[in-house]
């Protein structure tokens, strides 16, 4: 297709990635935050985002003159063919989605908009958005269309430019269409749907996905007390490809700037249109009962007394490949066994800085040393090849709780130290009577 110019509002992790990928495809991009300091960082080259390929990509696109950045979206979206709406929807107050950002943008930009340009959200928006949108447009030569966004972070780029499906929904089908066609480049199926199926995609897939991990980790507890193992219980299920092998591993509880925000939005939605939508809470509460039982499951391998234990902690991140810490399970279990009087030490790869109730250090021996426990609630790959003999050295006690089911049980019990994860067996520590 003939490049478009096009406008990208909101430089994170999807608004960055998308404008520099759709740079890559061709188009003429400009990407505008409020933040200037970012604004200028992004102008420079500079990205700050943990995501493999997206700062080449970046520079790519400036050198070619297909991607640039500014501040002020009324005047970038004067000539735009397009304008993609990335701008933050986190849980508001009640557990909504807040779409302050949203209508902030569409309010500033919409009587500068030219004519038959579309205005895209790909910002995660509960149903309705479209409309809302439109009336706050207040034009019928605007059309709204829904193209919303299933990147991973820590895989945005991959993501991005390797969908499953582009989905782009909206009451003017020929305006989705035209927004399909952005991506042509792209080899993946195009679902054209109306506004609401669209922006429903979002959230039944996002919840879909919380479910699953929910079930899981319900199914990864039974393990525990029905003396089965969950990494062959989900081998086993697995190959059934009506289930798939993927999102069935246990951990600490699901999280990140997504899942939470957008199970509780969705239930809300229900909540609007008298849907108790059980089975999503169910899910909710069950991953907070997850934390809790990773809470005790630490607990216990400090004698049952958290106050005054000196816990290693090896990872913060919501998961392996980013740096980014917004809900993270990591942050939620730290912060209980903080409350509960533990001492915390903690690395993360990818994590520096302050954080309130634990120590941060940058190595992971620092973590070991002289901890009544190391718990692992970050998958990093780098914590499976540590020297665990060097760690148990370092250790005051001799259990290793692994949250993530990353290490090798018996290279722990080599080390002369006590491993536990989650819906397996335990692997104790060799007594040796000298
Ligand atoms: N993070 C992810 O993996 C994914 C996020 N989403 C959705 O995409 C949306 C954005 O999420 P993220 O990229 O994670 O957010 P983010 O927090 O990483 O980035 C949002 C950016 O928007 C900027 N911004 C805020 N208000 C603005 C305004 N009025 N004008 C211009 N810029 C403004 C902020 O300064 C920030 O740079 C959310 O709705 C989220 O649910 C969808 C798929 C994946
Ligand atoms: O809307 C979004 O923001 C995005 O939310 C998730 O992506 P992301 O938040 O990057 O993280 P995931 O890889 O989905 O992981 C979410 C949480 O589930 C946990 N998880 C994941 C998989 C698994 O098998 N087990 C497990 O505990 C992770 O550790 C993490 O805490 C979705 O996977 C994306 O498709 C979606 O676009």
């Amino acid at each position: 297709m003939t490049p478009a110019r096009i406008v990208v509002v909101g430089t994170g992790y999807v608004g960055l990635t998308t404008g520099a990928c759709l740079a890559s495809l061709g188009h003429f991009v400009t990407c505008v935050d409020v933040d200037r300091a970012k604004v200028s960082r992004l102008a420079a080259g500079r990205v700050d985002i943990l995501e493999p390929g997206l700062a080449d990509l970046v520079h790519r696109g400036i050198a070619a003159g297909r991607l640039q950045f500014v501040v002020g979206a009324r005047d970038a979206v004067r000539h735009a063919q397009a304008v993609f709406l990335c701008v933050p929807t986190p849980m508001g107050a009640g557990g909504s989605a807040d779409l302050r950002a949203v209508e902030a943008v569409t309010a500033e930009i919409g009587d500068v908009l030219p004519a038959g340009c579309a205005l895209v959200t790909k910002s995660t928006v509960p149903v309705g958005t479209s409309q809302r949108i439109q009336a706050l447009v207040g034009r019928t030569d605007v059309p709204v269309v829904s193209n919303p966004e299933f990147l991973r972070e820590g895989t945005a780029v991959a993501d991005f430019l390797g969908p499953d499906r582009i989905v782009v929904g909206s009451d003017d089908l020929a305006a989705a269409r035209w927004v399909g066609e952005l991506y042509a480049e792209l080899d993946a199926p195009v679902v054209v749907a109306d506004a609401a199926s669209a922006e429903l995609v979002k959230y039944a897939a996002n919840c879909y996905l919380a479910l699953k991990l929910s079930y899981v980790n319900s199914i990864a507890e039974l393990c525990e007390r029905l003396g089965a193992d969950i990494s062959l219980v989900t081998e086993g299920m697995g190959y059934d490809r009506r289930i798939g092998r993927t999102f069935l591993k246990p951990g600490p509880g699901w999280g990140g700037s997504c899942l939470p925000k957008d199970t509780s939005a969705l239930v809300k939605v229900a909540e609007s249109v008298n849907y108790d939508f059980t089975m999503l809470t169910s899910a909710i509460d069950e991953n907070l009962a997850q934390r809790d039982r990773i809470v005790a499951k630490i607990a216990g391998a400090v004698g049952g007394t958290l106050a005054g234990a000196r816990i290693g902690v090896l990872g913060l991140a919501f998961k392996a490949g980013t740096n980014d810490l917004r809900d993270s399970p990591a942050l939620a279990v730290s912060s209980v066994l903080c409350a509960l009087g533990a001492e915390l030490i903690a690395y993360d790869p990818a994590v520096d800085g302050e954080i309130a109730g634990m120590t941060v250090v940058d190595d992971a021996y620092q973590v070991a040393k002289d901890a009544d426990a190391v718990v692992v609630l970050t998958e990093w790959a780098e914590f499976k090849h540590l020297d665990w003999a060097a760690m148990a050295e370092l250790m005051e006690g001799i259990d290793v709780v692994d949250t993530r089911n990353l290490l090798d049980p018996r290279v722990i019990v080599d080390a002369g130290l006590s491993w536990q994860g989650v819906g397996r067996p335990r692997a104790a520590a060799r007594i040796t009577v000298s």
